[in-house]
């Protein structure tokens, strides 16, 4: 169906009644709840992924994203009522869909280095199924330019985006994991660039079916890229001035969280919060598509706060060095318990983890690292260096956070009392309260709250 001489009324109309079709490329932890938040307002929906396993369960109604509320029972609803199915062949999916949406994995390596091999896998895929009147979106977050270099992939199927023989947009995903549904359904409003005028009307029309929150239509499809990339940005540069000034806040024996809590009362301050690092294939990995494509300007910002960031982890070490120093204890054979594999609390996801060079350091000083996380297990502590173990495993001569699960926050600090060699706790995500802590004897030392 030709989209594309629809107006925006009737494009509606028909979305809501199942004569779209929409195929979801990449159904991870954005791909499967937008692609069940168009299920469940009416749309035929079919997601692409390339894990057989992930789309054999989903066609059973089963939900691989665990961590996030309420997919499960949507998942299964979906597929119940015939509005959402699954598949590895995305040239079919793209054969019948009349709307693309590519939300496929954008990453960098250690270096920096962008990897968009999913996303021109996906491209290709779907030109060989590419229809007059379609309309590909990219809602990953792209390096800006990068929507415009697939077109030459998507022209090979023979139709010209000049000729407005399709559509093209980026409509980035500005969603969190633990609140995808929230968000996806209008946390945020939904920005919108596309290459002309009707295609960001008939997308309008659809992202108004499910986000409340209305549309943002900006100029172009580079400017849409931006948007999503330059909040990303913000985040690490700020949360590179919050770890900056919780540093300050050390060497001057000043309580860093109190300060930047009074100093954000005032509306035009949000210092961020100081920690163990910046985790995730998101936060850190946007600001290199700035750095890499940045010829003329030397994005000096960008880029110091990126390894302020990465320096993080390793001040972590230096604090639980200084703690058990504190005790005359060395870090050579210290039983340390790494609370925390994961990125931040909540989402089972390593990629950038604090943990994993904390692990590497104590291992390099010859500590006796352990590893407990909530959504995690043995396979997981192992493969980044650590034993795994409970609060009442052992002995501990000190205990390091790294990631902000609820359940570190709702510690129970009288049983950790019992099962401690020597009382120091060294919180890299701020979660346990400091006067608590010390009120019940343990050393307690924080980024940005260092007393011996
Ligand atoms: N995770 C987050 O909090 C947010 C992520 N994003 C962006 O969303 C995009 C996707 O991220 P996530 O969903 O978190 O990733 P994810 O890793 O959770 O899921 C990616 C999914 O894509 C599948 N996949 C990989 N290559 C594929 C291919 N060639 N064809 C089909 N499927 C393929 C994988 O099997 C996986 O199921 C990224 O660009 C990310 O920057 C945007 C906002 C928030
Ligand atoms: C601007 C923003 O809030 N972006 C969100 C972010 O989600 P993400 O899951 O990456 O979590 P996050 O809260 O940004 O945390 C990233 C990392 O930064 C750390 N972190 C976060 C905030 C802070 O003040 N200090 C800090 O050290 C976290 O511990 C974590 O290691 O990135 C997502 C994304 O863009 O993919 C985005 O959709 C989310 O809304």
């Amino acid at each position: 169906m030709s989209m594309l001489n629809l107006s925006k009324e009737e494009f509606k109309n028909k979305f809501k009644n199942g004569k779209i079709t929409v195929a979801v490329y990449g159904q991870g932890k954005m791909g499967l709840p937008l692609a069940n938040v168009f299920a469940e307002a009416g749309v035929n929906v079919i997601g692409v992924d390339i894990c057989e396993e992930v789309v054999e369960n989903l066609n059973k109604g089963i939900n691989h994203i665990t961590e996030e509320p309420f997919l499960s029972e949507l998942v299964a609803k979906n597929v119940k009522n015939g509005t959402y199915c699954a598949t590895t062949d995305g040239k079919l999916a793209a054969e019948k869909a009349d709307i693309m949406i590519i939300l496929v994995p954008t990453l960098t390596d250690e270096k920096g280095n962008i990897k968009l091999g999913p996303v021109y896998n996906v491209a290709e895929i779907i030109s060989s199924g590419l229809k007059e009147g379609n309309i590909v979106i990219t809602e990953a977050t792209m390096p800006p330019s990068t929507t415009e270099s697939l077109i030459t992939i998507f022209e090979k199927s023979g139709l010209k985006l000049s000729n407005g023989d399709f559509g093209l947009a980026h409509a980035p995903e500005r969603t969190m994991t633990g609140t995808a549904l929230r968000d996806i359904k209008g946390q945020y409003p939904k920005i919108i660039g596309a290459n002309d005028s009707k295609t960001l009307e008939i997308l309008s029309g659809m992202y108004e079916t499910i986000n409340n929150a209305g549309i943002v239509p900006i100029s172009g499809i580079k400017g849409a890229e931006a948007v999503k990339v330059f909040e990303g940005v913000y985040r690490d540069v700020n949360i590179g001035l919050a770890n900056e000034l919780a540093l300050w806040c050390e060497e001057h024996n000043v309580d860093a969280l109190e300060v930047f809590e009074s100093a954000n009362t005032q509306p035009y301050c949000h210092i961020h919060t100081p920690g163990a690092g910046v985790g995730g294939h998101c936060i850190p990995v946007y600001p290199w598509f700035v750095i890499n494509s940045s010829e003329k300007l030397n994005p000096r910002i960008t880029k110091t706060a990126r390894e302020l960031n990465d320096y993080m982890a390793h001040h972590m070490v230096e604090l639980t060095i200084k703690g058990l120093n504190s005790f005359e204890k060395s870090l050579k054979n210290a039983k340390i318990l790494v609370l925390g594999l994961t990125f931040r609390g909540g989402v089972k996801e390593f990629m950038k983890s604090a943990a994993i060079p904390i692990i590497s350091e104590l291992n390099g000083w010859d500590a006796d690292v352990y590893a407990f996380d909530p959504l995690c297990d043995e396979t997981d502590a192992n493969r980044y260096g650590a034993k795994w173990a409970e609060m009442e495993s052992y002995k501990w001569d000190a205990v390091i956070i790294t990631s902000d699960h609820v359940e570190f926050k709702n510690m129970d600090l009288d049983k950790l009392m019992k099962n401690v060699n020597i009382p120091l706790i060294v919180d890299g995500r701020n979660t346990i309260d400091p006067v608590i802590a010390r009120e019940k004897g343990f050393k307690y030392l924080s980024v940005g709250n260092f007393k011996l």
